[in-house]
C-alpha cells in the first residue's frame, strides 16, 4: 500500500509525462491491433469450432473495444470476472483502490500506471478466457514468432560467438561481462515499447558491445563476479526471471547455457509468464515453440543448441516456472505478502537475474524516486536472495545514479529514459 514516506507511484494524472503518453496513445494502439487480431481470426475460429468459434471472437473483440473505450474516456475499471487463480488478487486491488478513494473507483487517468497497464492485460486474457473456444488464443503470437525469425541472422552471430566462447572452457570475467551484456540488449528488443510494431535484433549481438559500454549508466557486473566467485566450491542455483520473447529470449538461453557450461552454476530455473504479457513477454508456449524452432532449424548450430537445451529441461538442470504473481500489477515489495510461495521459492536461488524494464519498475514500486535514490532502497524489502536487474530504460523511472549523471544525459538525448538506448546493470546483495 502506499505510504507517506514513499515517492508517489507514476500515473497518467500528469500530462506530458511518459505515463500520460502510454495510456493515451500507446494502449489503445495496442488495443486496435489486439482487435484487429481477434477479428482476423474469426474465419480460422469458424473453420475450427463453426458459429461458435467465430461468435467467440465477435465477443472478445466486443470486450477488447468496451475495454479500449474505458481507458480512452477515464471510465471505472471493472472487477475481473473470469474464475482464473489470481481474480480475487485483482479484485482486491481495485476494492483497496476504491477505499483509498473515497469510494470512487479507479481509472486509467487516476490510477497508478503500473496498475492501469498490468490491468489492460489481465483483462484482454479475461476476454479470452470467458470465451468457449479461444481460452488458448494469444493475440501476440504472430509478432513474437516474427520477432523471432526476423532475427535469425543475429541468431547465428550470436551462436557462433556462444560456441566460440565455450571452446575456450572456463569461464574469466571479460567472457561473462561479455555475454551479460548481450543479454542486457536483448532487452532492446520488445513489442511493448514500440506499441507492436516489428522490433527484432537486426545487427550483430556482439560487434558493438565496446560501442554501447558508456550507455551503460550503472555496471554492477563485478560485484555479481566476485559473489560466483565466492561461492566456487558449492553448487549455485541461478534464477532468471524472463522479459521479452524472441531474440532477448535467446541471449538469456545463451546465458543460462553459458553459466552452466562454465560451471559457474548447477542448475537454472526459468520463470516465465501465466498468460499473454506487455505483447512480447514469455509465455510457456513462446518458450516450448522458440526451443522446437531451434532445434527443427536448417542451421546445425542452432539445431544443437536447441537439442542441448532441451535435454536440460528433461534431465532438470533447467526448471521452468510460471509463478500467477509475475502477472499481476503488484510491484516486488509486496511479493512477501502477495505470493509468500513465490518469496520462498525464490530464497533458494544464489543469483537471480531480472530482465527488463517492467520488472525493474515493479522492482522499485514505479515510484518518483530521485534518480541518486540508492537502490537498496529503493527495493522497499525485497530481497530474497542476491539480485542483478539488468534492463535497458524504457520508463521514466531509474535510482542508484551519480550525482549529475542524469541531468548530463537530458541534455544531450531528452528522450533517454525512454528510448531504450540506456541501460543498468544493478546488483543487490541478500
Ligand atoms: O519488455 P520490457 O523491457 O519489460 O518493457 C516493457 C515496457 O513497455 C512499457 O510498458 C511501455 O509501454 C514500458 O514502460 C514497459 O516497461
Ligand atoms: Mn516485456
Amino acid at each position: 500500500m502506499e505510504s507517506n514516506l514513499m515517492p508517489e507511484r507514476l500515473s497518467a494524472k500528469k500530462k506530458g509525462t511518459f505515463a500520460f503518453k502510454t495510456i493515451a496513445d500507446r494502449l489503445p494502439t495496442i488495443l486496435t491491433k489486439v482487435i484487429d487480431t481477434t477479428y482476423q481470426y474469426r474465419l480460422k475460429a469458424a473453420e475450427l469450432y463453426g458459429e461458435e468459434g467465430a461468435n467467440d471472437c465477435k465477443a472478445l473483440a466486443g470486450h477488447l473495444s468496451k475495454l479500449r473505450n474505458c481507458l480512452q474516456t477515464d471510465k471505472p475499471l471493472e472487477e475481473i470476472g473470469d474464475g482464473r487463480d489470481d481474480e480475487e488478487m485483482w479484485n482486491k486491488v481495485l476494492r483497496e483502490e476504491t477505499e483509498t478513494r473515497d469510494g470512487v473507483p479507479p481509472s486509467a487517468f487516476t490510477a497508478s500506471w503500473l496498475y492501469v497497464e498490468c490491468y489492460m492485460y489481465r483483462s484482454i486474457n479475461e476476454g479470452i478466457r470467458k470465451s468457449q473456444h479461444l481460452r488458448d488464443f494469444d493475440p501476440f503470437r504472430n509478432q513474437k514468432e516474427q520477432a523471432l525469425e526476423t532475427s535469425r541472422d543475429a541468431l547465428i552471430t550470436l551462436s557462433l560467438h556462444l560456441q566460440e566462447t565455450l571452446k575456450k572452457g572456463a569461464a574469466n570475467f571479460e567472457s561473462f561481462s561479455e555475454v551479460i551484456q548481450i543479454s542486457l540488449w536483448g532487452n532492446k528488443c520488445d513489442l511493448s515499447i514500440s506499441a507492436g510494431v516489428e522490433n527484432s535484433q537486426k545487427i550483430s549481438p556482439v560487434e558493438p558491445l565496446q560501442r554501447l559500454r558508456p550507455y551503460i549508466l550503472v555496471n554492477h557486473v563485478e560485484q555479481v563476479w566476485k559473489l560466483l566467485q565466492s561461492h566456487s566450491n558449492k553448487p549455485l542455483r541461478l534464477d532468471i526471471i524472463l522479459d521479452n520473447a524472441g531474440f532477448e529470449l535467446f541471449t538469456d538461453l545463451c546465458l543460462a547455457d553459458f553459466m552452466m557450461s562454465t560451471s559457474l552454476v548447477t542448475s537454472v530455473h526459468l520463470h516465465y509468464k501465466a498468460m499473454p504479457w506487455f505483447v512480447s513477454d514469455v509465455t510457456a508456449s513462446d518458450f516450448h515453440w522458440t526451443l522446437q524452432q531451434l532445434s527443427d532449424s536448417e542451421d546445425k548450430l542452432l539445431s544443437s543448441f536447441g537439442n542441448k537445451w532441451r535435454d536440460y529441461l528433461k534431465n532438470g538442470r533447467w526448471i521452468v516456472h510460471d509463478h500467477p504473481f509475475w502477472t499481476t500489477c503488484h510491484d516486488f515489495s509486496e511479493m512477501k505478502s502477495v505470493s509468500p510461495d513465490l518469496y520462498k521459492e525464490l530464497t533458494h536461488s544464489d543469483l537471480i537475474f531480472l530482465k527488463g524494464d517492467l520488472n525493474y519498475r515493479k522492482l522499485v514500486g514505479d515510484r518518483e524516486w530521485s534518480h541518486t535514490e540508492p537502490y537498496e532502497r529503493a527495493l522497499g524489502g525485497f530481497n530474497p536472495a542476491p539480485h542483478c536487474a539488468l534492463r535497458t530504460l524504457k520508463a521514466d523511472v531509474v535510482v542508484g545514479l551519480q550525482e549529475g549523471v542524469d541531468a548530463k544525459i537530458e541534455a544531450r538525448n531528452p528522450e533517454w529514459m525512454v528510448s531504450g538506448e540506456y541501460a543498468v546493470i544493478q546488483f543487490s546483495a541478500k
